[in-house]
């Protein structure tokens, strides 16, 4: 069956995928633009943004092959439709014709100048089909100045290269395990590992509540805080909960905050999906005390996401850097109140998914100097790289780790302890 007339499955993924880009470059984030591709069947709509996703990985790459193609720079709709096929051809090695008559097909149906385009499409797609050579020898997209300055800075050019392969690579489906059986292949950290593209609907233990998503990264946080039956814990930013369903299934009697009730009531659900507990507070974390001082707080505070531009390729095209200052100067805040909130003895695990020092490395430092009992516990946990370890005890993990295995989000993880008496 040819899948590239018009109303054919694959037509109406690329469609998807062409509405999903433009809505990213007008500033929405794909959560924001699926919503623009709802009416798409369920597999439609998820080829569509997955083909969006791998062209937001390598747009620079299709522009550099499509370059020495073009007169001149084509409109927005027909470049991005460039782009798409460029990226199916070259780096997802689809059929050309396939991907060359599809396109063709969905310029003619843009109406007057797409119409007029399409002849052109059809003549620079054909001679790019050509050019596996070219692609192949050209670098990852690099991260844009206001991230990649500080990377640099921080583990020079070769981490940063490397930061920007995995990148393009994307991220694998990583479990944590609830119960026994699950599917992937375990992690020396303990998250079980499905490929790229593995439907999380149709894995076996989802109703059951046998495992939730969580990137392997991120499940160290809690691991790293080492959470004991009964303990007493807050956990301050809560939602989606990933973090929350591991403290409650250690057996801690958990307090799970957000400020958002919307995105809260996600944590609800995944409690409710894996029959585990805790108690939950829609409010802003710097206003909420407990009624006794807590045994240990998690707080994965609110930050730049820049760790996560593997599956969250568009982050780099929507920000500008321009939130960071006042997100890390709310991480202080948040790093003093949850503190506060401690019994002596007590301790507090930070984790930001930032792979900017400004929200990791320089925070720690900030805190030691406002906080002189403050003690900095190694950040480890079975299966951490002690290589992984910054020189101050905690964990930076990047997506270039684990090379072999397929990478990992960026994360710093701080394990810290409060004094049992101020000395
Ligand atoms: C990095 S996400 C947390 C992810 C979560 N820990 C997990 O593992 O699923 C940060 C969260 O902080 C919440 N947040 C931001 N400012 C907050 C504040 N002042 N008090 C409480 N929550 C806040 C956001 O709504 C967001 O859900």
């Amino acid at each position: 069956m040819d899948k590239t007339r018009k109303g054919e499955p694959g037509d109406q993924a690329r469609l998807g995928a062409l509405r999903l880009l433009a809505a990213i470059e007008d500033g929405a984030t794909m959560d924001e633009a699926v919503a623009l591709t709802e009416e798409l069947s369920p597999s439609a709509r998820a080829r569509a943004r997955r083909l969006a996703l791998e062209v937001m990985r390598r747009t620079d790459r299709a522009d550099a092959v499509l370059a020495p193609f073009l007169q001149r720079r084509p409109r927005p709709d027909v470049q991005r439709l460039l782009r798409l096929a460029t990226v199916e051809m070259l780096a997802l090695h689809e059929a050309p014709h396939g991907a060359v008559n599809a396109a063709v097909t969905i310029c003619r149906g843009m109406g007057g100048k797409g119409q007029a385009a399409s002849g052109m499409v059809n003549a620079v797609l054909r001679k790019v089909s050509a050019a596996q050579e070219a692609w192949d020898k050209l670098p990852a997209q690099m991260m844009p100045a206001w991230l990649r300055r500080p990377v640099v800075h921080a583990w020079g050019r070769d981490v940063t290269r490397a930061i920007e392969t995995a990148h393009e690579a994307g991220a694998a489906l990583d479990l944590t395990p609830k119960g026994p059986d699950v599917p992937g292949e375990v992690l020396p950290t303990g998250s079980h590992r499905l490929p790229l593209g593995t439907q999380v609907s149709a894995l076996p233990g989802y109703d059951t509540g046998d495992w939730w998503v969580q990137d392997a990264a991120a499940a160290l946080a809690v691991r790293v805080l080492d959470p004991q039956p009964g303990e007493r814990i807050a956990d301050l930013c809560a939602a989606p909960g990933g973090k929350t369903l591991q403290l409650a299934a250690a057996g801690a009697e958990v307090t799970a905050l957000d400020i958002s009730e919307s995105r809260l009531a996600r944590v609800a659900e995944n409690l409710q999906r894996c029959g585990l507990s805790a108690h939950l507070v829609a409010g802003d974390a710097l206003a909420w005390r407990p009624d006794a001082p807590l045994d240990a707080v998690l707080l994965d505070a609110p930050c730049s996401a820049t760790g996560t531009i593997r599956r969250h390729p568009e982050l780099p095209l929507i920000r500008d850097g321009s939130a960071v200052p006042a997100l890390a100067e709310l991480q202080a805040k948040l790093i003093d109140h949850a503190l506060s909130l401690l019994k002596p003895g007590g301790r507090l695990v930070f984790a930001t998914c930032s792979l900017l020092p400004d929200e990791g490395e320089d925070q720690l430092t900030a805190a030691l100097a406002r906080h002189p009992g403050l003690l900095v516990e190694p950040a480890t946990a079975p299966g951490v790289d002690p290589a992984w370890l910054t020189p101050q005890g905690a964990l930076r993990l990047r997506p270039d780790l684990w090379p072999e295995r397929g990478g990992m989000d960026g994360f710093f993880i701080a394990r810290l302890r409060k004094r049992l008496a101020e000395s």
